[in-house]
């Protein structure tokens, strides 16, 4: 699904109207009447409901959903905040044809026209919308202080009041913390940077069925993974395949003290559909792996503590695997540096970085030229300032993303809520699935076996990394399901992994 930016927002609600064709008037009630839906199936009993009406457009929806529910016997009472002078012209449309069956509306100019706010209350914040220009001030930010300090359930339309659509806000601007935020067909991009969580609340988007031939012709570098989009890039597996069809993969992976990363990584990409795995350790791990983990090769390292690469048994060289996953567990120690400065420029294949392998790399950027092309980097966001730089908010993040995949050619995955994706070319998928639960020791390196096994069945890495962290975020949601997020641990992930 594709994330849009105000501007082609706007456009599309043009193309909308003209398109169909469609009176703004009546795509304005087909917004409200999906709102409304929406609402009625969460809050079904006619609670006490006050809704709060700006002047532009998100008030004009505001007025429509306060008539379609007083028509619903919700028992509603309507607050416009008078900031300006004008109304938009669908806003004055509506809100004549709610004065028509209500004559409880009150009108906020000063502090003392704010109304007492109760427990158990619902609000609507209808006061702005995406047409955001400006910080909120005067009456908007005293009325936002007043909802946000109330002790009620607050549901946005659209987007909350004062959180800008695409772009940074700036840490004193006052904004409402909505518990939902329904909006518009498409989410925002807002919506899924980690900073603005209180800003959003549970968000759901409602289809009002705006002009899809706009929307697949938009230019966007953003996108939200759906569920049925995952599960398209997930390959059927063929009848008549064996254990070569789906390659043979390699982890380098572990240390003295971190043999349980070596042995969760190596778990996870044989639950990913992988046809051979071979693992290689120090030597300390050898009798670790080859009990905790019998499905796989374990070769062992020449060194008894850390990863040198020499290893002591004779293998094929690491250039001849499908695919090589990298990092868990292995330290920073200066062999396993000299056997990374190695191992790179022989390789040709896109490999797996994660964990203190991306440490290597941040330490040593000469490094970072030598990845092989589309390799996929699972850094989290602390990994990926010290590849990059310390950032100012999301979106210069999200800027220093796109620069630094496109420079050195690789494939990012920025790994939080909404976990991001980003690709060679600049585009940035954001992850739909995931829960705090998955915030606990081992489930990066889960991750890593994941995409490691994709990649040797021949994915295309930006489709693995996409799938990958897709269904390591759904198995996440099914364990916090069964048994709550905060006793999650990342074997319970493993376990949870379904590739249907
Ligand atoms: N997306 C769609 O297809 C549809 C969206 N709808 C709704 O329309 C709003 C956007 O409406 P718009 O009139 O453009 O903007 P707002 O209502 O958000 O703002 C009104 C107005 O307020 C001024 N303004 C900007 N910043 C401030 C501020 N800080 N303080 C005071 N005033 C401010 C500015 O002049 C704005 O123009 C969208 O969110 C949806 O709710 C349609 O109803 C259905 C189709
Ligand atoms: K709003």
């Amino acid at each position: 699904m594709k994330i849009l930016n105000v501007d082609q927002i706007r456009a599309l609600d043009e193309a909308t109207i003209r398109h169909e064709p469609i009176a703004p008037i009546n795509l304005m009630e087909r917004a409200a009447l999906a709102f409304v839906d929406w609402f009625v199936d969460r809050f079904p009993d006619t609670t006490s409901t006050k809704i709060f009406c700006g002047l532009g457009n998100n008030g004009g929806d505001g007025m429509a959903i306060a008539r379609l529910l007083l028509e619903r016997n919700y028992p509603i009472e309507v607050n416009v905040v008078r900031y300006a002078p004008r109304e938009s012209d669908d806003c004055m449309h509506n809100h004549r044809r709610l004065k028509l069956v209500t004559e409880n509306i009150r009108y906020i100019e000063f502090s003392r026209d704010i109304p007492a706010i109760r427990h158990n209350e619902v609000i609507i914040d209808a006061i702005l919308g995406t047409g955001l220009s400006r910080p909120t001030e005067g009456i908007v930010k005293e009325v936002i202080g007043a909802i946000n300090r109330a002790p009620a359930t607050v549901v946005a339309v659209d987007i909350a009041s004062g959180l800008y659509t695409d772009q940074a806000n700036a840490p004193t601007d006052v904004i409402i913390e909505p518990d939902y935020t329904v909006t518009f067909q498409l989410p925002k991009l807002a919506f899924v940077l980690p900073k603005n969580g209180r800003y959003v609340g549970e968000w759901h988007t409602v289809d009002i069925r705006l002009y899809k031939r706009y929307i697949d012709l938009a230019p966007t570098p953003y996108y939200y993974t759906q569920p049925q989009e995952a599960r398209l890039l997930l390959r059927k597996r063929e009848r008549y395949s064996n254990k070569g069809t789906f390659g043979h993969a390699l982890l380098l992976v572990g240390s003295h003290g971190k043999m349980g990363a070596a042995v969760l990584s190596a778990r996870a990409c044989l639950r990913s559909g992988v046809g051979l795995l071979t693992v290689q350790v120090p030597r300390c791990g050898y009798g670790i792996i080859q009990t905790s983990v019998p499905e796989a090769m374990c070769l062992p390292d020449g060194h008894q503590n850390v990863l040198t690469g020499s290893s002591e048994i004779e293998g094929p060289p690491p250039s001849e695997y499908s695919s090589i996953g990298i990092g868990p567990g292995i330290g920073k120690a200066p062999e396993t540096l000299a056997m990374l400065k190695t191992l790179l420029p022989t390789l040709k294949k896109p490999i797996v970085v994660d964990a203190d392998a991306l440490n290597l790399l941040s330490e040593n950027r000469e490094l970072l030229s030598k990845l092989p092309k589309n390799s996929i980097l699972t850094p989290h966001p602390k990994e990926f300032e010290r590849l990059t730089k310390k950032w100012d908010d999301d979106y210069q993040k999200l800027e220093l993303l796109r620069e630094f995949v496109k420079t050195y050619n690789v494939v990012v995955v920025l790994k939080g809520a909404y976990s991001a994706i980003a690709t060679p070319e600049g585009d940035i998928h954001f992850n739909s699935t995931g829960n705090p639960g998955l915030s606990t020791g081992g489930t990066g390196d889960v991750l890593t076996g994941i995409l490691t096994a994709l990649l040797a069945q021949g994915y295309d890495p930006v489709e693995a990394a996409v799938l990958g962290v897709f269904a390591h975020g759904l198995a996440g949601d099914r364990v916090a399901e069964e048994r709550g997020p905060i006793g999650m641990i990342a074997s319970d992930v493993i376990d949870a992994l379904r590739w249907t």
